[in-house]
């Protein structure tokens, strides 16, 4: 699992760490793991060495900027020539710079002359202290340092993102590798800023000792998906499987239903059952699947519902909300939807919106859930008093209780904005919930397959929602393997 921590968590953390700390000592450790790491990039290109590489620092007015100048003052010490670029000339980190100077590095003359002939820059213009983008002045400098051949490496966050949230508001640096310490922030783990990060590394500061133990975000990896994944076991018949009814597709819409279905089915259900007016469609593709015409109260006992892909105005709804199993509710299904009907249910309920869905749900424009993605979902899911997964490049899943932390998932790809491979999905995590997971499990667990699935079906070409149904049992045989 990787954790993150809110920004005033983060601060309050290092305070506390501080106090016990003699000064300094925290940034010491931050520049010794992050010279640590710039060392390994620079061995694994040419020339293979610490020792006469041309090393760049991006210096802000902060103490990431004191981070980068400590830490290019030790790989000058082993022989690099290290040349800083001060953003902020008058403000930079004073200690740090006069340690880099005492190590025989020095300022630069031409920020542009600099970058051009760098093998690595160390990105240390903003890091948490960093709001609205990169400033006019640091433009010019990060995408001359983007454009050039060196490797650049972010000091605890590409500068210019957003740490708490994500975002990407104007301009940020891109990374090939970002170096953090203490704990990852919500940056390193949603989209806009994941991607910018590159490969991230977390370097042990001691953080660990004063963070609280309940996180506000986390994201599961392929050990904690394995744990979760239902498995049959000697006792196993259909009905303790797990039975998902699907109240999907509409006469215009049909094909959501047997997508549906899908993603039902390569979900570990023991049966699937199907209510609306596809049913054809549905048994010519899958004859496995119990179909019925009839309203969703008599269609015979489920473990969980999902309602919403494709249905149009197809009633239904009402029926699966006033049921007392678990029940995922998407798309069309999430029209109207009635939020004191939702908060007076028992069982625990699943709202699964993409950006547009969610911003109708809230009555706010679509942008404004796309800038704020982690704060729209914590707020969707208190408004309804339940478990809600905002789908979209990182995926996230939030519930109403508000100590579980927020999961994020990243395993998906651009591929997957493809027309019906929410449909999947959802029957994907149907099924789970189906299987007994919770709705916070099933709904990570489910964007998490779904997203290692579009992958796989993927590779690089553009793929179908039936593709990604049908690598489903490779994602899962995958993650079931082990690392
Ligand atoms: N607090 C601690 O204990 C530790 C902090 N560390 C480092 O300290 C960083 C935080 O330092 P600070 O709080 O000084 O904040 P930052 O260094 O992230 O940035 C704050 C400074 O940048 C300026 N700034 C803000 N937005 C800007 C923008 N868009 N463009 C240009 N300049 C902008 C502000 O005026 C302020 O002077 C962490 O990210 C980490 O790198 C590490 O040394 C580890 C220990
Ligand atoms: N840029 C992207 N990167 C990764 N995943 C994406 C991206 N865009 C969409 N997805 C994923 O694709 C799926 C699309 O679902 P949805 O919007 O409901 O489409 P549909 O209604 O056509 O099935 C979701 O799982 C979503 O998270
Ligand atoms: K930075």
């Amino acid at each position: 699992m990787r954790t993150a921590y809110s920004v005033e968590t983060v601060r309050a953390a290092e305070r506390e760490l501080m106090d016990r700390l003699p000064d300094g000592v925290l940034m010491q450790r931050a520049a010794a793991g992050l010279a640590a790491a710039c060392a390994d990039l620079l061995r694994r290109r040419a020339p293979g060495r610490v020792y006469g590489a041309r090393v760049v620092l991006l210096v802000g007015s902060g103490d990431n900027g004191g981070d980068a100048l400590y830490a290019g003052a030790r790989l000058a010490r082993r022989g690099a020539g290290v040349a800083a670029v001060l953003l902020a000339p008058g403000r930079a980190h004073a200690p740090g710079l006069t340690a880099l100077l005492a190590a025989g590095g020095r300022v630069a003359d031409d920020p542009f002359d600099a970058t051009a002939a760098a093998d690595l820059v160390i990105d240390g213009i903003t890091g948490i202290g960093g709001r609205g983008g990169l400033r006019p002045d640091a433009v010019p400098v990060a995408r001359a340092a983007r454009g050039s051949g060196a490797v650049v490496v972010a000091v605890d966050l590409p500068s210019g993102v957003e740490a708490g949230s994500g975002e990407v508001v104007g301009e940020a640096l891109r990374a090939d590798a970002t170096v953090t310490f203490g704990t990852y922030k919500p940056a390193h783990l949603i989209d806009p800023a994941r991607e910018y990060a590159g490969a991230v590394r977390l370097v042990d500061i001691g953080l660990g000792a004063v963070l609280p133990s309940v996180p506000e975000l986390e994201a599961l990896q392929h050990a904690d998906v394995a744990r979760l994944l239902p498995v049959p076991t000697g006792e196993s018949d259909k009905y303790r499987r797990g039975v998902l009814g699907i109240v999907a597709g509409s006469a215009r819409y049909p094909g959501a239903a047997v997508l549906a279905v899908a993603g039902a089915l390569r979900g570990g259900a023991g049966a699937v059952r199907y209510v609306g007016p596809a049913g054809d469609a549905v048994i010519a593709r899958f004859p496995e699947t119990l179909v019925h015409t009839g309203p969703p109260a008599k269609a015979g006992r489920v473990q969980a519902w999902v309602v919403g892909p494709g249905l149009g105005d197809e009633p239904g709804v009402r029926d699966a909300v006033a049921s007392d199993v678990p029940v995922l509710i998407d798309a069309d299904g999430l029209r109207g939807l009635d939020a004191a009907a939702v908060r007076a249910r028992t069982a625990p309920t699943l709202l699964t919106p993409h950006a547009g869905e969610a911003a109708a749900l809230l009555g706010i424009p679509r942008e404004e859930v796309e800038s704020a993605r982690l704060t729209s979902v914590r707020e969707l899911a208190a408004r309804y008093g339940a478990t809600v997964l905002l789908k979209g490049s990182t995926t996230l899943v939030a519930s109403p209780d508000t100590s579980e932390p927020v999961r994020a998932n990243a395993t998906g790809t651009p591929w997957l904005a493809t027309a019906g491979s929410g449909d999947v999905l959802s029957g994907l995590m149907g099924s789970l919930l189906a299987a007994g997971l919770t709705a916070l499990d099933a709904g990570s667990v489910g964007a998490y397959v779904h997203g290692l699935a579009g992958r796989l079906a993927a590779r690089g070409a553009p793929t179908s929602a039936e593709g990604v149904a049908a690598s489903v049992p490779a994602a899962w045989r995958d993650i079931a393997s082990g690392p």
